[in-house]
């Protein structure tokens, strides 16, 4: 549901022409349609021969690839690379290792050999017509489709604008090197969030340390020029948790002000002035991460323009997760080949369990048995 309110809450940034290579882990803003037949032309498939006709053939020549096309007579036959345009008038290649020369009396070479028509050509729009569509809009641009897009005779990618992000680290406990002194924590949340912030295809603006004061909070958020605030800690009801107050301070409207999951509850949702938005992630580090997840990708997502799953694949557990008696819960879990193990130490605090995760589990009130499916939500 909070997953679902996230994605609903913004609409997808603006469409630019981009080079491919600026276009990774961007999302496609129109359908990647196909500039050319693939392949363009009849090609042979293999090293070989290409004969016109029943065998045997007259040898003379060669095609390489690269070349233009050349006509081929009834009862010839030229050498030919693969990926060689095939010559007019073929119907078939014969591959090197199934064919055999003989020296005929005028010194001219003849081949032998059976080949089927069609036999090894990649004909001519095998895979792809000019104008069809190969991918939808909404499909994050992996290498692979940088590769059909190059394939199919793209120079630029339709995509939309990344979302920027800056990342506020709230709490005067934090420390940023060394092991924690008395009362002090390191903090973990600088060094995590980041490259799974970039990971979802967010440009990161920036990440600063905002002391617990009141008036600091308010004017970052207020001055901010991120589409998306994300700030950790602060979020519950402690003496000097100040992100309601900043929020209501700068003209924020909540839209999802603490969600019914463990780790995490009392992460939130804000629209901002100017259409920005903050997510607002629990201090304690897993909990930050259930943040992450529920709240804050799915945003990305919706402002990426990426298509939203209806909801996540299920896998069966290998063990039973006990659940909240009321709340959903997010387990971090590893694949094995009895399903889903469930990691210890996922306290909320605590970091080793994810450290060692592919993904979190969801849990449903009540809890699972062994070999009940759970939703599964991967770590970007
Ligand atoms: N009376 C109540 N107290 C609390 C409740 C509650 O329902 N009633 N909820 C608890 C839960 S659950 C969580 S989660 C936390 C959320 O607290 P905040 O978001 O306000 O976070 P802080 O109080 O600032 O910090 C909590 C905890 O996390 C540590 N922290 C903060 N930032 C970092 C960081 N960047 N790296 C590592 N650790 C961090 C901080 O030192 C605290 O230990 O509230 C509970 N309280
Ligand atoms: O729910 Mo808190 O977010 O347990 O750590």
């Amino acid at each position: 549901m909070a997953r679902r309110t996230a994605t609903a809450a913004a609409r997808p940034l603006p469409v630019e022409p981009v080079s491919p290579a600026a276009a990774v882990g961007r999302t496609l803003a129109e359908p990647l349609t196909a500039l050319t037949d693939l392949p363009a032309f009849d090609t042979s498939a293999m090293d070989g021969w290409a004969v016109a006709g029943p065998g045997p053939w007259r040898l003379s020549g060669r095609v390489l690839a690269g070349q233009g096309r050349v006509p081929l007579a009834d009862g010839a036959a030229v050498e030919i690379a693969t990926g060689a345009q095939l010559p007019s008038g073929a119907t078939g290649v014969l591959r090197r290792e199934r064919g055999r020369l003989a020296e005929l009396p005028d010194g001219a070479v003849q081949l032998h050999g059976v080949v089927g028509p069609g036999q090894d050509v990649r004909p001519r729009g095998q895979e792809c017509g000019r104008g069809e569509e190969l991918l939808p809009a909404g499909l994050p641009v992996t290498p692979a489709v940088l590769g059909l897009a190059a394939a199919a005779g793209h120079d630029r990618l339709a995509v939309h604008r990344r979302p920027t992000v800056e990342l506020l680290l709230l709490g005067d406990e934090l420390l940023t090197s060394g092991v924690p002194a008395p009362g002090r924590v390191r903090d973990a949340l600088g060094p995590l969030l980041p490259p799974w912030l970039a990971a979802a295809g967010a440009e990161l603006l920036g990440s600063r340390y905002v002391r617990d004061d009141f008036g600091l909070l308010r004017d970052a958020i207020r001055h901010s020029p991120a589409d998306l605030v994300l700030t950790t800690g602060g979020t519950a009801a402690g003496p000097v948790d100040f992100l309601h107050a900043a929020l209501e301070a700068t003209g924020g409207r909540l839209l999802v002000d603490g969600v019914a999951v463990r780790p995490g509850h009392p992460m939130l949702l804000a629209a901002l002035p100017g259409g920005r938005h903050l997510v607002g992630l629990p201090g304690n580090p897993l909990a930050a991460v259930a943040g992450l997840v529920t709240l804050a990708l799915p945003l990305l997502h919706a402002l990426s323009g990426r298509v939203a799953p209806a909801a996540g694949p299920t896998e069966a557990l290998a063990a039973a997760l006990p659940g909240h008696p009321v709340d959903t819960r997010l387990h971090p879990v590893r694949r094995t080949p009895a399903g889903l193990a469930p990691l210890p130490h996922d306290g909320p605090a605590m970091l080793r369990g994810l450290a060692r995760a592919e993904a979190l589990a969801v849990v449903p009130p009540g809890g699972l048995a062994a070999g009940e499916r759970a939703e599964v939500l991967p770590l970007p």
